[in-house]
């Protein structure tokens, strides 16, 4: 058994403290967040591996992640479910590969999709971010983790102050500042209207818009509607022009919105990343391993990273630090 520190409270550093406490560890998780207010409580979230590359790696993480999510959803506590919805595609030779990690879809019928659209049906996991991150929290907490409410400023300051075995990176889009060795890393600002809920249950994703990113996300109590996708923006305000623009467009895609009064509005920033970094970082003296970089899709990898990254550090035999130049993950 080791001790291992998780910087980042987010969904995926609680992913993480999860797997490595229930491996064995003593395990700690540092962050000046609650998932909350970080990135993770702006999420829709639907089970969709979006704004990340779909590697073999990545579509592996979300298959796992699937499975997990699916067994989750049988318990209401944890504020998961399995919902059916529609992958809108308005043009030819998109990338279909994520399919491979759904255990069934088929072609959507094509009356009620928009003039010249096709679609994909499926059922995925949707997970209602403030209940299931709650959720989360206390199991993290209930595996003896312990959490401590801090900003890092340096890694080497944290490795000084903390006598920990090794280091596990999971702050989201601030990693790559904390690690100081990334420059493929960046914002993809995201913005989302929630409404009052007129009884939808099936969800709908229409990325190529003509207008711009759109979905339409029924949860129980409320309708997540987005979105925007803008790429390297870091402003985490809610702006109205932008959220006008998106009620236009979801309720042409579905009518039944029109007049459904707002309920709240976010604004948050995905942690963009040429690549998902899951794996070692060279050049400190102790061993420090990244999980970060999930763009759009934190919570659709976040059990399968969370595995990748306790494989890497196996109770009974932590690695060494590494010496080499650092690959970049995966
Ligand atoms: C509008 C929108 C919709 C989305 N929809 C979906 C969806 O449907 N499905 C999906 O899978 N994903 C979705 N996402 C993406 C998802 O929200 C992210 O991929 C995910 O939340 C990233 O989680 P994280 O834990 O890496 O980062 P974060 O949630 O940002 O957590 C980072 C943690 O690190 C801590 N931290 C950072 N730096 C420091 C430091 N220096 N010192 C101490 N602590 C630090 C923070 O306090 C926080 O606890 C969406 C995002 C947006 C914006």
């Amino acid at each position: 058994m080791g001790t291992v520190t998780v910087v980042g409270a987010g969904v995926v550093g609680l992913s993480v403290a999860h797997e490595l406490a229930r491996a064995g560890h003593r395990v700690s998780v540092v962050a000046d967040r609650a998932a909350a207010d970080s990135v993770s409580g702006v999420a829709a979230a639907i089970w969709f591996p979006h704004d990340v590359d779909h590697s073999a790696t990545v579509l592996e993480s979300a298959a796992v992640t699937y499975r997990r999510l699916a067994e989750l959803a049988g318990d209401p506590r944890t504020g998961v479910s399995l919902r059916g919805g529609t992958v809108l595609s308005r043009r030819a030779g998109v990338d279909t590969s994520w399919t491979r990690a759904v255990p069934h879809t088929a072609p959507a019928a094509p009356d009620g999709l928009p003039p010249g659209a096709t679609g994909i049906r499926c059922t995925v996991p949707l997970v209602e971010t403030s209940t299931y991150l709650a959720w989360l929290r206390g199991r993290v907490a209930a595996l003896g983790v312990r959490f401590r409410a801090a900003a890092v400023t340096s890694i080497a300051g944290l490795l000084r102050d903390d006598d920990a075995d090794a280091l596990v990176v999971a702050a989201g889009l601030r990693s790559a500042a904390l690690l100081g060795d990334d420059d493929v890393s960046f914002p993809i600002r995201g913005q989302v209207v929630r409404l009052a809920n007129p009884g939808l249950t099936d969800w709908i994703t229409d990325d190529d818009n003509p207008g711009g990113l759109t979905y339409v996300v029924p949860r129980r109590d409320d309708v997540v509607c987005g979105g925007t996708g803008d790429v390297g923006c870091w402003d985490e305000r809610v702006d109205p022009d932008v959220e006008a623009a998106i009620l236009e467009r979801v309720v042409a895609l579905v009518p039944a919105l029109a007049g459904q009064p707002v309920r709240s509005r976010a604004a948050g920033l995905r942690p963009g990343r040429a690549g998902v970094r899951v794996g070692p970082v060279a050049g400190h003296d102790r061993p420090v391993y990244a999980c970060y970089g999930h763009g759009g899709a934190g919570f659709t990898l976040s059990w399968g990273d969370a595995a990748r990254i306790a494989a890497m550090l196996p109770p009974d035999g932590l690695p060494g630090p590494v010496a080499a130049p650092d690959a970049g993950g995966q």
